[in-house]
């Protein structure tokens, strides 16, 4: 796999490097730095785009948002078409699968799709690759799973795109032969064998030690909180938090936000995200990737991206938009999605992978046949 640029850190590196836009991040790209942006050596500091009111996490959506971030998975039946009884959900999960097929049953239309294209794999990771658990840190991908990836990276330019710290995405994944692109895309580090340093000597450090250390004390006292530094964002994460104390933590983290008005706030998986404000997230990291692989033109290109949460949701747009490749969101309930495909659970991620595996090492034989046949008469 070649890389036009190797060593890449796309957004935060060198200020210097952001503003000459060697890294290819032309400055359109940072609209919310149109007016009195400005970094200091160890600080990037965008103004906040519209200062909304943001002084009821009530009123302002945000408590909505956490309790509808990550509903229970329900196992749901593998085949819509068996006469069983299903109940109410399972009728909604099959009348959504009209919409969005599994991209199982639709495997032959992916890959004609993908005949005599560059296919390009991005996958999420936590509850992509690896099951969504309680704790953070025991968020472990099985090694059947790291295999898929590994043979599927043997064929395929693959990149993992996480909102995790790139350092954590690839303690967690361990595969030196793929992309990794950390803090939702906004740290990206090609293969190893390509390029060894990660830059992460020069890197800005958005959740600047304050930040990250605010959000620790003042979450300390509720049960169940906990926070992660991921470099340039934290997460607040409220999974094992009573959810009669989720008005709470969004009151907490809201307020920290009120005085670091170079952040901003996403949703996750029963996660309040912080990040900076600019205008990067995984679609931009897609793109970034492409272009930097030498691969943006659509036409001989498929990029498929695979992921379960709300920040997944950039890139399929990004491939939505045009046709370009398709989407495909993991879940086992309903969602309003851009993506074109689902898949239930990490189970069937990793069955769709080995089918690309498997396609692949057959469509090598065959060209290999085909080889010896013209070489033979
Ligand atoms: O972009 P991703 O790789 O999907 O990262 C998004 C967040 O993933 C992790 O949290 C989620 O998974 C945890 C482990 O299964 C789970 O406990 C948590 O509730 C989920 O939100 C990660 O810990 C976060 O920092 C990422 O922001």
């Amino acid at each position: 796999m070649d890389l036009k640029s190797t060593n890449v850190s796309p957004v935060l590196t060198d200020p210097a490097v952001i503003n000459k836009s060697r890294l290819g991040i032309h400055s359109s790209l940072l609209p919310y730095a149109q007016s009195g942006a400005s970094f200091s050596s160890d600080m990037l500091t965008i103004p906040r785009k519209k200062p909304g009111k943001l002084d009821d996490v009530r009123s302002n959506g945000w408590l909505d948002a956490m309790k509808s971030s990550s509903p229970p998975s329900k196992k749901i039946l593998k085949n819509c078409n068996v006469e069983v009884a299903l109940d109410d959900s399972d009728v909604a999960y099959c009348s959504w699968m009209l919409s969005y097929p599994s991209a199982l049953n639709s495997f032959e239309k992916i890959i004609n799709r993908a005949r005599n294209k560059k296919m390009v794999m991005f996958l999420d990771y936590d509850g992509t690759l690896s099951p969504i658990v309680d704790d953070p840190d025991r968020a472990f991908m099985s090694d059947e799973m790291r295999s898929a990836v590994m043979d599927v990276a043997k064929y395929i330019p693959t990149a993992i795109i996480s909102g995790r710290s790139r350092d954590k995405v690839y303690d967690l994944v361990g595969l030196t032969e793929l992309y990794y692109a950390g803090s939702h895309g906004m740290d990206i580090m090609c293969p190893v064998k390509d390029s060894v340093s990660a830059n992460a000597s020069n890197c800005i450090k958005f959740t600047d030690q304050q930040v990250f250390r605010t959000l620790v004390d003042k979450t300390n006292d509720i049960k169940g909180a906990k926070v992660e530094s991921h470099k340039f964002c934290a997460s607040v994460h409220y999974r094992n938090v009573d959810e009669k104390n989720w008005s709470t933590i969004a009151q907490i983290v809201h307020d920290i936000l009120k005085d670091f008005p170079h952040l901003r706030l996403t949703h996750g998986r029963k996660v309040l995200e912080v990040r900076p404000v600019i205008d990067w997230n995984k679609g931009k990291a897609v793109e970034f990737l492409l272009e930097s692989l030498g691969l943006c033109n659509s036409d001989d290109v498929l990029p498929i991206y695979i992921g379960d949460d709300t920040s997944d949701e950039d890139a399929f747009k990004v491939l939505r938009e045009g046709n370009r490749g398709y989407g495909i969101l993991v879940s086992s309930v309903p969602k309003d999605t851009k993506a074109f495909f689902s898949l239930r659970d990490t189970s069937e991620v990793k069955q769709f992978l080995k089918s690309l595996v498997r396609w692949k090492e057959r469509s090598g034989l065959l060209k290999c046949n085909t080889k010896n046949d013209k070489e033979e008469y």
